[in-house]
């Protein structure tokens, strides 16, 4: 499929991945009512030169395409070990990879005889072997990310730095196996310095949990999330660019806190503890999953969190799976094959950009001017909506369905997602890219539970502390207001530019502003100056006037204005 992706239009500052010259010149055309001008031909092979003109001024472009992904599989090489039970290892990176869309080859590094009741028996592949089974895939296939499991002697460590240094990779994420989850050694002291002093230099991340921190730091103790941090700088210091310490079995806390660290700054990221024997492979899993997101093309940090996000789903997901008679057990990756659909037509799942023009429905609106919601969200997609929320809140749930049945194909034939307001069950029954939950609604994690880690999930918050909650609980945005008084929302209270401005310095969300916002004020609000405010949301500026594609297109004008103007 031809399709333009914008990965951000900051204040004229434009990337774009292309793949087709001509939808991208209308996509750009329609989102951000600019036009654009490509030169004829490629002057280098794969760059396309192309000159923006917005709001009279002109930009020279020049792409590079060469590096698009477009036409290439994301790929990760997991070098790991067998786990005869599926849960760990080879088989847990498979999964996890497959679950995530991405193609996964194999170098096995050990077989182990293992299940629920912990290792049995351990047959460590000869070097010599390892190093064909790396130059064979190596040699042949385009490898985007190695990702490395146990790798079971200083030697097999060292045959895989060589291999590294001679088919060089996008990524190198090391998740350093020691000990198995049922306490069994998995890799011995030589290998402990084959990794500190030949891998970690070389991995762009390493994801040891408490006792693997600790092992490769000679025995430190690690009992808080403050020893994890210290770990996490000391780790950083043998070499890899980022450090994620894995928190999941601090003793004392009820939350599974991470440290990821990436030489600069400290993420502490949590999510919630799930109450389950089934965690056997999160580490595999985790680290596969961490390389499957860098493989195509997220950076460092979302990875991860895409990554404990769909850990933490499949764990919820996998907690009544009966398989084994042991302590711990294996969980399920592939949740989409449940009830959760993850096939969307939207390549992206969410963007924060796709908060600048929100639209929201209003079905009194809609019936005092005689239309149906699909009408509307027509109108305000041609006029330029970037994301469209149904928020109807007296609709029959089978008329609702149906509706945003109709609705989510107009939205994606332009390329924009569609959320639902309140109704996880309509979003569920639709396949809708999201929703939008109030406090007062459905809470967060549990939204998340529901609907899988792909789909977007905003949430309404009026206070920093609320922001703060969002970002912990899993959200994708937030919606912040009243920023001025509503007559469509009843009693809502008014928060003003102010409490927006101390919303958005709060948040590590992106944030779009709501209520009372039309053509009079929206510049004001978009000039308030906090760089996580990405746009406006509004109801009766676009749905209670007779053109809505009209006003739809003079609120972008306005909006895309200011955007320029306070760059
Ligand atoms: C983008 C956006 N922001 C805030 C809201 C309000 O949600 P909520 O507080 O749940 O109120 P209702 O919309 O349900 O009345 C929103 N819908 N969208
Ligand atoms: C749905 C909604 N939520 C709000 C909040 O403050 O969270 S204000 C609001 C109504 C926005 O409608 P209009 O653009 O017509 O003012
Ligand atoms: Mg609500």
């Amino acid at each position: 499929m031809a399709n333009a992706h914008f990965l951000a239009f900051n204040h004229l500052h434009l990337h774009l991945q292309i793949s087709s010259p001509l939808v991208s010149k209308r996509v750009i055309k329609r989102f951000w009512n600019c036009d654009i001008e490509y030169s004829t031909n490629y002057q280098r092979p794969g760059f396309l030169n192309m000159k923006l003109q917005a709001n009279g001024a002109s930009i020279p472009t020049s792409i590079n395409t060469a590096d698009s992904q477009h036409n290439k599989t994301p790929h990760v090489l997991t070098v790991a070990g067998s786990d005869s039970g599926a849960g760990a290892g080879i088989q847990a990176d498979l999964k996890a990879c497959a679950a995530r869309r991405v193609y996964c080859s194999t170098v096995i590094t050990a077989v182990t005889a293992q299940n629920t009741l912990g290792v049995q028996g351990v047959n460590i592949v000869p070097e010599e072997f390892v190093a064909q089974q790396l130059n064979s895939v190596l040699s042949d296939m385009h490898v985007d990310v190695v990702k490395t499991g146990m790798l079971p002697s200083l030697s097999v460590v060292k045959v895989l730095c060589q291999s590294l240094r001679k088919f060089p990779v996008k990524a190198l994420v090391v998740d350093p196996v020691m000990i198995s989850t049922s306490g069994d050694i998995l890799a011995g002291p030589s290998v402990l310095a084959g990794f500190r002093e030949e891998l970690l230099p070389m991995a762009d991340i390493v994801t040891p949990n408490i006792k693997e921190a600790s092992v490769l730091l000679g025995d430190v103790p690690m009992n808080s999330v403050s020893d994890m941090r210290a770990a996490a700088k000391l780790i950083h210091d043998l070499g890899p660019r980022s450090v994620l310490v894995k928190g999941g079995d601090l003793p004392n806390s009820s939350d599974a806190i991470d440290i990821f660290f990436d030489g600069e700054n400290f993420y502490e990221l949590r999510s919630r503890r799930v109450n389950t024997r089934n965690t056997h492979g999160t580490g595999c899993t985790m680290a596969s999953c961490i390389a499957a997101e860098l493989a195509k093309g997220s950076s460092m940090l979302s990875a991860v969190k895409i990554a404990k996000r769909f850990v933490e789903t499949a764990l919820d997901y996998s907690k009544d799976l009966a398989i084994g008679n042991g302590v711990q057990g294996p969980f399920d990756h592939f949740l989409a094959l449940k009830n959760i659909n993850q096939s969307s037509c939207r390549s992206d799942r969410f963007k924060p950009n796709d908060l600048f023009l929100y639209a929201v429905t209003d079905s009194r609106m809609n019936r005092k001017w005689g239309r149906s919601i699909a009408e509307a969200v027509k109108a305000a997609v041609e006029g330029g909506a970037t994301i469209v929320q149904l928020r109807e809140k007296d609709a029959e749930t089978k008329d609702f369905v149906d509706a945003a049945k109709v609705c989510l194909k107009i939205c994606h034939s332009y390329g924009v997602p569609l959320l639902i307001n309140d109704r996880i069950d309509v979003a569920l029954a639709c396949d809708a890219d999201g929703v939008h939950v109030g406090q007062s609604d459905m809470p967060v994690h549990l939204a998340r539970s529901l609907l899988g880690p792909e789909k977007i999930i905003g949430v309404s918050c009026k206070t920093p502390e609320q922001a703060q909650q969002a970002w912990v609980d899993g959200a994708d945005y937030i919606g912040s207001g009243g920023v001025y008084p509503t007559n469509t929302k009843e009693n809502n209270r008014t928060i003003g530019l102010g409490g927006l401005k101390e919303v958005c310095k709060a948040s590590k969300l992106p944030v779009v502003a709501i209520g009372g916002i039309g053509l009079s004020n929206a510049r004001a609000v978009m000039e308030i100056g906090v760089p996580s405010l990405k746009g406006v949301a509004v109801v009766s500026t676009l749905f209670d006037r007779e053109c809505i594609s009209t006003e739809t297109r003079n609120l972008h004008a306005v909006i895309s204005e200011a955007a320029l103007l306070t760059q």
